[in-house]
């Protein structure tokens, strides 16, 4: 069955919050921002499913569920933002702080602190900084901000455009010649011009993700950072 759409992301939601993982699954994870960016899932409908797997019995579920929510508040954009500045998941975040399983408790305050950091000059979002500032205020210790956390929402990831051809070779795409997009330029490109793939930290994204030949020279060459 196809890896999009609603049923695609439930899949891949499923696989990505597993108990039986024993690291995390980044395909399914991509695959879960493929599906938000690809708008085969709203950002509502995702943060609704994201929460009842935060609230799931197994810490290892609700571990999951947090790495889950980290990669869809990184890659995909205001939908998902604006679904986690509210007050309920705001409330949400703050119990899980008070979790008694150390990795939950410490991921969700390391969360809360790169999204303040993240959002800090968005006024729509400000209530992540005053969650963040309450808790910091009750005396919670948050871990050192990862540089990638630092450059998150530095520059945003471009929408991905669509189309019929191949933005460098023209190939018409089809039933065989399928359509992939570049994660740093959000241009169409068939399998042969946009095989290679890199993290791109400036948007926040750490795992490699598909990137065009034209943008892995120019990510790649020193002159561009
Ligand atoms: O293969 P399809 O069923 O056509 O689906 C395509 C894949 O999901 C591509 O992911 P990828 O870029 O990671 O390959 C995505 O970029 C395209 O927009 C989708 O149309």
């Amino acid at each position: 069955f196809s890896s999009s759409g609603k049923g695609g992301f439930d899949r891949a939601l499923e696989k990505a919050t597993s108990q039986l993982l024993l690291e995390p699954d980044w395909d399914a994870t991509l695959q879960i921002c493929d599906c938000v960016r690809q708008k085969d899932v709203t950002g509502k409908y995702v943060i609704n499913a994201i929460r009842k797997k935060l609230f799931d019995k197994n810490p290892r579920v609700t571990l999951y569920a947090l790495q889950v929510l980290e990669s869809c508040v990184k890659n995909c954009g205001a939908t998902v933002h604006e679904e986690i500045a509210c007050k309920q998941f705001m409330d949400d975040m703050k119990e899980l702080t008070r979790s008694s399983n150390d990795g939950v408790k410490n991921k969700a305050l390391e969360m809360i602190q790169a999204w303040a950091h993240a959002f800090r000059n968005e006024s729509g979002l400000k209530i992540v900084v005053e969650t963040f500032n309450q808790l910091k205020g009750e005396g919670n210790t948050f871990p050192p901000l990862r540089e990638s956390d630092a450059m998150f929402m530095a520059e945003k990831a471009p929408e991905w455009v669509d189309g019929d051809r191949c933005h460098t070779c023209r190939t018409e795409f089809g039933v065989v010649q399928r359509k992939h997009h570049c994660r740093h330029c959000g241009q169409l490109f068939c399998s042969k011009c946009s095989s290679k793939q890199l993290p791109i930290p400036k948007f926040g994204i750490e795992k490699a993700v598909r990137v065009c030949d034209p943008c892995y020279s120019k990510l790649t060459s020193r002159t561009e950072t």
